[in-house]
């Protein structure tokens, strides 16, 4: 015992100047970003872009430094040579540039979560720093290296087998929820790690079952790849999908405390701008909006814009005849195609051509030569004359993605000759009023239409000339005030380019990135990607041309009718061979009774579901309440909740999501209303606020609670067998089920 203690002190010590480093750093920052302000809005506007980038690097640093005080370092390794190095959330070096704290993502920090005892990699001990606040609570130490370290060494302990810091991790498998996630950065498993640390270039699909970290995994690949390649990942960002704005908030703490902010996050109905598809509508109607021939039918309607007119029209212009014949218009039409730009941009193509050949039957009719420079003065004349502009409207009809889809919908006719290939039937189920909203599976549709239609972008092209030629002065300029303000490293020559650039309030590239439509991205990170229907694909690849991508999901868990079932016919034919598949097979949350019955449930639906291992059981997992009729399933669910949270009360906390089919949402909620526990229920947004939540099991997908009380699981599972799969695979505590139809095949051993 007095070997530990004294270890604990040991540790003590070095943790305590880590904290001051870390203090006196923030200070320091704190003070560079007193003397930039306090200057005041004074000086040349070279000086001012000057000091408002400082101002924001600063702000940023100490931003990043607050965030990172929660368990600051949390591993050791000793290595073979003597050497000790400790590992934590950022990097930090003493004053003479001695590396005092190893950052997670570094190459020097890799062995912490991948050596093992057959593979030591240099390591003899590796060893795991519990921390609570700025004190050192505990130590777990793996010996991985016997030999080297010698026997009756003080702390050695076994290898845990196949899991690292087993200790730590489920003491943070156990951890009341709090209705955020948190990050995993002190004990990734080696099998995630691999992840994490793959390389940037091409799509890892990472397939696993509920529970495996696939979501975790990916928000810390996200950080790992923006310190691995900052340069690279900076300036066009990175985009991070997920299922739902409640999902989205739920994992909204984990990259800042990774000392990331930069990341965009959206989900596939925000990711138009400017539009906000809040509309609803039948499985049937999104599955259909979602098949990749949807495509051919934007394309189509596009095509349909551009008209041959049946007869010759006469138009008189300032006393002389002109006339629109299809034999112009067609020929027009095909030249404009031939350059093979957007729509509304091919358009000028078309009417400068029909100009040029009715300006030449004009000046016929004039009976004399007329120079070249006059010609611009009739074309002028002839563009500005009302049935003149008409008549090539109706030949090639400029629109608006929202236009042309609303047109689609509104009008069978139009409908019916762009979809020639959807039945009469399918086609009625497209029907809408124009006006009505926009709903999630309209986005990609509207995205297609976008980048067939195209966008007058004269004045945007003739800008960005200028601002290449602006760009290079700017770096250089850039790369010499960092040279001479000796903060080389902090921020790159680019990124400080960008900000002494942007006059008025800065935009940081997240936020220009999610205005502008045409932003291609370095990565895009897709959670829940099972999901995506192939329109939406589509619309996520053109936003990461190198493709580039960390895409994770669970075919078994898909809810959406035209999700993915299996990864292969989803993405070959968007991704062709470029992908490779990594799998995650142990489950981090469930407890193995729960697991194992929502794993025999969804095999005997035939869902195609991957191995799992659970790292872990809980006594008293799962419990059955079988009710004596249908209207007492709500009232007994409300007391399950009850009982729950009052035994969660007694612990450290934790949350509780009842989770029913859609039909019942309404009488379950008065009935924990009509309860003692009113007060815990949350609603909206920030539903997972608060310690009692009301679900769907299609908005439980992604999220966790400490209890689970499902309400008749055969109700769900005949919506779904994927929702009732990801329903009962939510609890890290326990699946109360509450019943009265008989419970679904394969519950029951
Ligand atoms: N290495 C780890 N250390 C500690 N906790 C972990 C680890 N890996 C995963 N977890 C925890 O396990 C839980 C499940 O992780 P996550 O939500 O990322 O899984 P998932 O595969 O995305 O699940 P699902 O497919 O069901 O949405 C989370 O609470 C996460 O913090």
């Amino acid at each position: 015992m007095a070997g530990r203690e004294s270890e604990l002190s040991g540790e003590q010590k070095v943790v305590d100047a880590l904290y001051d480093r870390l203090d006196a750093l923030r200070a320091q920052t704190r003070e560079r970003l007193r003397d930039v302000r306090r200057d005041g809005p004074s000086g040349s506007p070279q000086n001012r872009s000057e000091r408002d980038a400082f101002a924001t690097l600063y702000e940023d640093r100490v931003a990043q430094l607050e965030a990172v005080e929660d368990r600051l370092a949390f591993g050791r390794l000793d290595l073979r040579d003597g050497d000790r190095r400790y590992v934590g959330r950022i990097g930090l070096t003493d004053a003479d540039h001695s590396t005092m704290l190893t950052d997670w993502r570094a190459p020097a920090a890799q062995a912490f979560y991948r050596a093992t005892a057959a593979h030591p990699d240099g390591v003899v001990r590796r060893r795991h720093l519990v921390t609570r606040g700025r004190s050192v609570t505990g130590l777990e130490d793996e010996v991985l290296d016997l030999d080297a370290i010698g026997a009756g060494t003080p702390g050695g302990a076994d290898v845990a087998a196949g899991l690292t810091g087993e200790g730590a991790l489920l003491a943070a498998l156990a951890a009341g929820r709090t209705g955020r996630m948190g990050d995993i950065v002190a004990t990734i498993q080696a099998e995630q790690d691999a992840i994490i640390r793959s390389e940037l270039s091409g799509a890892l699909v990472v397939q696993g079952g509920p529970g495996t970290g696939k979501t975790a995994v990916a928000l810390h690949r996200a950080a790992y790849l923006l310190y691995a390649h900052r340069r690279l990942l900076e300036r066009s960002g990175v985009l991070l999908v997920g299922p739902s704005r409640v999902f989205l908030r739920y994992i909204d703490q984990v990259l800042p405390s990774l000392g990331e902010t930069g990341v965009v996050t959206t989900t596939i109905a925000e990711l138009y701008p400017r539009l906000v598809a809040t509309g609803a509508e039948d499985d049937a109607v999104a599955e259909l909006k979602g098949r990749p021939a949807l495509a051919g039918v934007v394309a189509r309607a596009v095509r349909q814009r551009q008209r041959v007119p049946a007869r010759p029209q006469e138009i008189r212009v300032e006393g002389r005849t002109v006339v629109v014949t299809p034999h112009d218009v067609g020929e027009s039409i095909a030249r404009a195609r031939r350059n093979h730009r957007p729509h509304n941009l091919a358009r000028v193509t078309f009417v400068r051509e029909m100009l040029a050949r009715l300006g030449d039957q004009y000046v016929e009719q004039l009976g004399y030569p007329l120079p070249p420079d006059e010609r611009g003065e009739i074309h002028e004349e002839l563009r500005s004359h009302r049935e003149v502009r008409i008549a090539l409207n109706l030949a090639w009809m400029p629109t608006t993605p929202q236009k042309l889809l609303e047109d689609l919908y509104a009008r069978p006719a139009r409908l019916e000759a762009a979809a020639p290939e959807l039945t009469p039937a399918e086609r009625r189920l497209l029907a809408r009023e124009p006006g009505a909203p926009w709903t999630p599976a309209d986005v990609p549709l509207l995205d297609e239409a976008a980048e067939l239609l195209g966008e007058d972008d004269q004045a945007a092209r003739a800008q960005q000339r200028v601002d290449a030629e602006n760009r290079a002065a700017e770096l250089d300029y850039a790369r010499r005030v960092l040279q001479s303000s000796g903060n080389e490293g902090l921020v790159s020559a680019e990124l400080l380019a960008d900000r002494f650039a942007s006059g008025g309030p800065r935009l940081t590239t997240a936020e220009r990135a999610a205005a502008d439509r045409t932003w291609t991205y370095a990565h895009v990170v897709v959670d829940e990607a099972q999901e995506l229907s192939p329109m939406a694909w589509r619309m996520l690849l053109r936003r990461v041309p190198t493709r580039s991508m960390t895409i994770v999901g669970d075919v078994a868990q898909t809810s959406a009718r035209g999700g993915a079932r299996s990864w292969h016919p989803t993405l070959d034919p968007v991704l062709g061979s470029s992908w490779r598949l990594a799998e995650l097979t142990v489950n981090y949350r469930t407890p193995a009774a729960v697991a194992d019955a929502a794993q025999r449930v969804a095999r005997a639906a035939g869902l195609p579901v991957s191995p799992l291992t659970s790292a872990r059981d809980v006594a008293d997992s799962l419990v059955v309440d079988r009710v004596h009729d249908d209207p007492a399933l709500v009232a007994s669910a409300a007391g399950h909740a009850a009982v729950a949270l009052e035994s969660l009360a007694g612990g450290d906390g934790g949350r509780v999501a009842v989770v029913a089919a859609s039909g019942r949402v309404r009488a379950l909620r008065a009935a924990v209303e009509s309860t003692g526990v009113a007060g815990a229920l949350g609603a909206g947004p920030t539903a997972l606020d608060a310690p009692l939540t009301l679900l769907t099991p299609r908005e439980t997908k992604g999220l966790e609670f400490d209890v689970v009380v499902l309400v008749e699981p055969a109700e769900v599972g005949a919506g779904s067998a994927g929702d009732l799969y990801v329903a009962m695979t939510r609890p890290t505590q326990q699946l109360r089920v509450v019943h009265h139809a008989p419970l679904p095949d394969g519950f029951e051993v």
